[in-house]
């Protein structure tokens, strides 16, 4: 069956349809990671966001039980340039085609997708629409010129109860924007008793929990959406409450703190992205998946102080505050998919912890 993608500039790629037969719309954008399909599609970050493959053959060891990051994929469509039917794995359990279907995402292939990532990499990433016939194309790029801007995707991806992770470690709150379970995972292998609560949740019953860390999770959409998460985070750092922030984490922490946020051209995706680390000079390769980023202009507005810059671009990729025991990172330690070199940060958070709980800070310890 013949699918299509339309993009509001009215370019339109013909492809053939595998997956859901149901016709979608979201931000085109595009992920350079190799392998690491399976916890990208289910990456809650990628909420109503169409993921363009950069790697030309996609779904070869199929779809496992353990690559999960959320068990419900959010994401609007997958367009890849080739998948694989017959995949081959001792852990693969179905295809990426069957379970598409299964999950009602549709998907694209067979179209050249290095003509449509450096069409993303030039004009910025595009709004489209997968669909199944191009009889109503104009009409289709005028609704997706005429479009809002889509808004508060983190109410879609949040859970809506908290839930308990028992265990012997620091407590650690996480407030979940759209979590990916990695950094739970990354959690619970250092002990941690984790309690996951939903993003709108105030900081007096954050503190009520005591919780000796707060871990502020990736999400998607515009940072600046999430007005309940900013001042929740004003009051957590006023009870000196040690917070770690990953990716959107990373962001509200910034504009918590009086920095700004901007609107990256094409985002960076993908599990090659180098950063460097300024107080070692050393630079790690980190697994990516943003669209805005932190102006570095808007640091002196704040209490924060840059830490981490990408090699590629020089944009905001770490931060830490001056005085309060937070720091932020706009990339992903937990990796799913990517390198492990920043797998050491959850250390640092722990570290943090405890460093604060021997000061006495905390204002309810
Ligand atoms: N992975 C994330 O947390 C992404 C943060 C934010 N939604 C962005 O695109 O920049």
């Amino acid at each position: 069956m013949k699918r299509y993608l339309i993009l509001e500039d009215g370019t339109i790629f013909n492809g053939l349809a595998f997956g859901s037969q149901r016709e979608s719309s979201g931000e085109v954008v595009f992920t350079t990671s190799m392998t690491g399909y399976q916890e990208v599609m289910t990456d809650p970050s990628y909420c109503d966001q169409i993921i363009c493959f950069t790697y030309p053959l996609v779904g070869n060891y199929g779809i496992n039980r353990s690559d999960y990051e959320s068990i419900r994929p959010a994401t609007s469509g997958i367009i890849v340039n080739e998948h694989a039917e017959f995949p081959n794995h001792h852990e693969g359990m179905q295809s990426l085609s069957s379970w598409l279907t299964a999950k009602d995402i549709p998907g694209l292939y067979g179209i050249d997708t290095r003509k449509l990532t450096r069409k993303i990499r030039q004009h910025g990433t595009l709004k489209g629409r997968m669909t199944n016939s191009i009889e109503n194309a104009e009409e289709v790029i005028k609704n997706l010129n005429a479009e809002e801007r889509i808004t508060n995707q983190v109410t879609k991806v949040s859970t809506k109860t908290p839930y308990h992770l028992p265990n012997s470690g620091y407590r650690v709150v996480v407030v979940d924007f759209g979590v990916k379970s990695g950094m739970l995972r990354e959690l619970s292998r250092r002990l941690c008793d984790v309690i996951v609560v939903p993003h709108n949740t105030s900081a007096a019953d954050i503190i009520r929990l005591q919780p000796d860390g707060v871990l502020l999770s990736n999400g998607p959409g515009d940072p600046k959406d999430v007005h309940s998460g900013i001042t929740m985070i004003q009051e957590l750092l006023k009870n000196n409450i040690p917070i770690l922030g990953i990716c959107l984490g990373h962001q509200l922490l910034a504009l918590a703190t009086g920095a700004d946020t901007e609107k990256l051209k094409f985002g960076h995706r993908g599990s090659n992205h180098p950063v460097k680390d300024l107080e070692t000079g050393k630079i790690a390769l980190t697994s990516q998946n943003h669209g805005y980023a932190v102006t570095e202009e808007s640091l002196k507005n704040s209490e924060l102080v840059l830490t981490h810059q990408a090699v590629n671009d020089g944009t905001v990729e770490g931060l830490k505050h001056k005085v309060k025991p937070a720091f932020s990172i706009q990339y992903h330690p937990e990796a799913s998919p990517g390198p492990q070199d920043s797998n050491p940060i959850f250390d640092d958070f722990l570290n943090m912890i405890k460093t604060t709980k021997k000061e006495g800070l905390m204002q309810y310890a």
